[in-house]
């Protein structure tokens, strides 16, 4: 997707450029005669549409308010890493923060932990993930925790998997949101039974590990040319779970409604990008389900904060790249994210501001 950086010209030609390509489309059933409408349409309207949607996540955020006590905006908890992926858990559970938990925790292996904890004193690292005890040891923090990330760096290793299995099966067992990612993919192309029917659960695939999936659970690969149609198959085939496959339009589904997210990001592909993802998925599932399909305009509340995660990590990726071009790091968009969330969800009529002018279509 075209990107451009800085002077006003540009700025105003990338505005063009996005009102044209940028697109969001949000339809319930009957899906295909729904989608056959949907997808030509670029219209005045749809600026109309996109907002809409940004304002059923508006809607979803807790207020800041001085009654609040500390944990209260959400304690989330990221299950991953290993010695070689250090970063991932890092990048989600950071995110999770900086989009407005009060605190994240990290559960993962012994010799990850102080490399973890080393990159921020507010993050809380527990070395657990590899003990014999694993399973308990995390356990025990269940009934604190509003939302699990799990997958960001685990790697494969059969006996932190085993591990992961039983976090899962417990956190499934009390109720808790979990959003699972990269290698926790893995074990659920493994093993689709651990999340099959589970309302809460969000997958959050990107080419490859959606693929891998849909081999697993459909018996075929990805079709590539109807991307909305396989994820939605995905998605019947687990039980309604919501999926988000990743690209270059981000396409989320619940089985019932399908929601595409092609805000303009950036060119850049640095890895990180999809922990910043989950790590604000996290939250922003959290929050959804607590406000409720009231306050979703009756559209699933997993769906909504899909949708705002996908907006966010793109518009953080805007951001970042208009600073600093191809040297942009999933850090630097990482700090992007109080700003790219203001813009997005804190103003009721400038959401797209700063040269940004998405447009997008919304079939409720
Ligand atoms: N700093 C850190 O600690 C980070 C750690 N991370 C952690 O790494 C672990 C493995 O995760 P992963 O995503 O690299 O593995 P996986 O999905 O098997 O892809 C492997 C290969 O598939 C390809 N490929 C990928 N996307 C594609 C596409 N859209 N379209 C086409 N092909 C595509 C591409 O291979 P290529 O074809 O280019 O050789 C790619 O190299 C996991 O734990 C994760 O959390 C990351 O989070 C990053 C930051
Ligand atoms: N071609 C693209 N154009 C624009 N945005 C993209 C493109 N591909 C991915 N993205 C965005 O980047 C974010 C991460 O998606 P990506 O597919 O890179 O995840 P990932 O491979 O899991 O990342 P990670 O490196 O963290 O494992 C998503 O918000 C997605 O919308
Ligand atoms: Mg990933």
């Amino acid at each position: 997707m075209a990107t451009r950086v800085g002077a006003g010209a540009a700025v105003a030609g990338a505005a063009v450029v996005a009102v044209l390509s940028a697109a969001l489309v949000l339809y319930g059933p009957p899906l295909d005669a729904v989608l056959n409408r949907a997808f030509p349409l670029h219209t005045a309207r749809s600026v109309t549409d996109m907002e809409a949607a940004l304002q059923l996540v508006r809607n979803v955020v807790p207020p800041l308010a001085a009654w609040k006590h500390k944990g209260q905006a959400g304690r989330i908890g990221v299950v991953g890493g290993c010695p070689e992926y250090t970063g991932a858990p890092y990048f989600a559970a950071i995110s999770a923060l900086k989009v407005g938990a009060d605190l994240s925790h990290v559960f993962t292996t012994q010799d990850a932990a102080p490399v973890i904890k080393s990159y921020s004193p507010e993050l809380i690292v527990h070395p657990v993930l590899d003990s014999p005890s694993a399973v308990q040891d995390v356990e025990k923090w269940l009934p604190r925790l509003h939302a699990l990330v799990v997958g960001p760096g685990l790697g494969r290793d059969d006996v932190l998997l085993e591990n992961v299995k039983g976090i899962l099966e417990a956190s499934r067992t009390r109720g808790i949101p979990i959003v699972i990612d990269a290698d926790g993919l893995w074990l659920v192309a493994q093993q689709p039974a651990l999340i099959q029917g589970y309302q809460k659960v969000v997958l959050t695939p990107n080419h490859v590990e959606f693929s891998r999936l849909a081999e697993a659970v459909l018996g075929d690969p990805l079709d590539g040319r109807d991307r909305y149609r396989s994820v939605q198959r995905l998605s019947q085939a687990l039980g309604n779970v919501t999926v988000v496959q990743k690209g270059e339009q981000d396409v989320i589904s619940d089985g019932g409604q399908a929601l595409t997210c092609s805000r303009e990001g950036s060119g850049r592909r640095c890895g990180g990008q999809g922990d910043l993802l989950s790590g604000s998925l996290g939250v922003l599932a959290h929050w959804a389900l607590l406000a409720g399909p009231e306050k979703t305009n009756g559209s699933s509340p997993l769906l909504v904060a899909a949708f705002g995660a996908c907006a966010l990590t793109r518009q953080c990726a805007r951001q970042a790249f208009q600073k600093h071009g191809r040297a942009t790091t999933t850090t630097d968009m990482i700090r992007e994210l109080g700003p790219a969330f203001s813009r997005l969800f804190e103003t009721s009529a400038g959401a797209d501001g700063g040269g940004v002018a998405p447009t997008g279509e919304l079939h409720l």
